[in-house]
């Protein structure tokens, strides 16, 4: 595990509980989705690993190194990019990239520092100052900013809030890219889409606890999951005995059957339950399916552990 989180907690000054034992692994060369509504405890989370912020318990270490006791050890090997842009306007973007490698105490490295300019797309705008940039052009340099020492691992806090389309397009692109690169990302984000377009990894954050980590793959399949709903011409009290190997629920007061299947089967069973819905006598006035979305799951996920 690259970066490990034991049990961390976080409890504000005032006393509010921003993180209630938050215990995780990251993998070497992943892409974790960080997904939670506003205040869930993200950017808490993010600076704890930093050693921005200071746990109130537990213990996080970055390629084995703790980042309280070996705090310059931990940071080294890490690249923050903020939620909020934080440049100074005046500065022209080759220094700010060369200067914040240098606040790492790493050697100069014209070179390393050309490489990422470019591969950001940033090249020849070395010479511009910050303040003439464009948003979209600002968040790359942030990108560069955090680049700049050569870290192994990457968190990007919320990379695409606020941003169009096109730049989330980009964003994506250029996660991908430093995955190919064999660094690990961490990102932020409050955007169902982007964890699904990006991510190797969901992990789902609420009101300071972890409720979910998984596969993306598996949570795909979940999403596989659809519900064929059947209305009838005339309500019924029970699901009919002949229909009851079909785990039917019985819905909107009898009036309509449920059928739960998986799209990512060899077959869904749907014709041949129509079939003994018609040879059990009931007849069918319309028919609608539902499929469930990572939107579904974290919805309800939130809920239950509101509740
Ligand atoms: N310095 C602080 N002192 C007291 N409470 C804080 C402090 N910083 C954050 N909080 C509270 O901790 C909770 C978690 O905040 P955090 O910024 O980690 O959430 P988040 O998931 O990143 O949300 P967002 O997406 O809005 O940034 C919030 O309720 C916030 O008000």
């Amino acid at each position: 595990m690259i970066v490990d989180i034991k049990d961390l907690r976080k409890t504000y000054k005032g006393g509010f509980d921003a993180l209630k034992g938050v215990t995780l692994g990251i993998k070497e060369g992943e892409i974790l989705a960080l997904l939670g509504p506003n205040g869930a405890g993200k950017t808490t989370l993010i600076s704890t690993i930093c050693g921005i912020t200071n746990p109130s318990s537990g213990s996080v270490t970055v390629g084995g190194h703790d980042v309280v006791k070996d705090y310059r050890a931990a940071r080294s090997m890490i690249g923050l990019v903020p939620q909020e842009i934080n440049l100074e306007p005046f500065n022209k973007v080759i220094d700010v990239v060369t200067y914040s490698r240098g606040l790492f105490g790493k050697k100069a490295n014209p070179a390393k520092i050309e490489e990422i300019l470019k591969q950001l797309s940033l090249w020849d705008k070395k010479d511009a100052r910050v303040m003439m940039l464009s948003g979209g052009m600002k968040r790359r340099v942030l990108i560069a900013k955090a680049l700049s020492h050569e870290p192994r691992v990457l968190f990007l806090d919320e990379p695409t809030a606020g941003v169009d389309v096109e730049l989330r397009k980009d964003m994506w692109d250029i996660v991908a890219k430093l995955k190919e690169q064999g660094v690990t990302i961490i990102l932020t984000t409050h955007y169902i889409e982007e964890a699904e377009a990006i991510a190797d990894r969901v992990g789902v954050i609420n009101g300071g606890e972890l409720l979910l980590v998984e596969e993306k793959a598996a949570l795909m399949q979940r999403l596989g999951q659809k519900t064929l709903q059947v209305d009838l011409q005339a309500p019924v009290d029970a699901v009919p005995e002949s229909l009851t190997s079909y785990d039917l629920e019985l819905a909107e007061d009898g009036h309509a059957l449920r059928y739960h299947y998986d799209t990512t089967g060899e077959s869904t069973g749907i014709t041949r339950l129509l079939g003994d819905i018609s040879a059990a006598g009931l007849q069918l006035k319309d028919l609608q399916t539902d499929q469930s979305s990572l939107e579904d799951i974290f919805v309800g996920l939130v809920k239950e552990d509101a509740a």
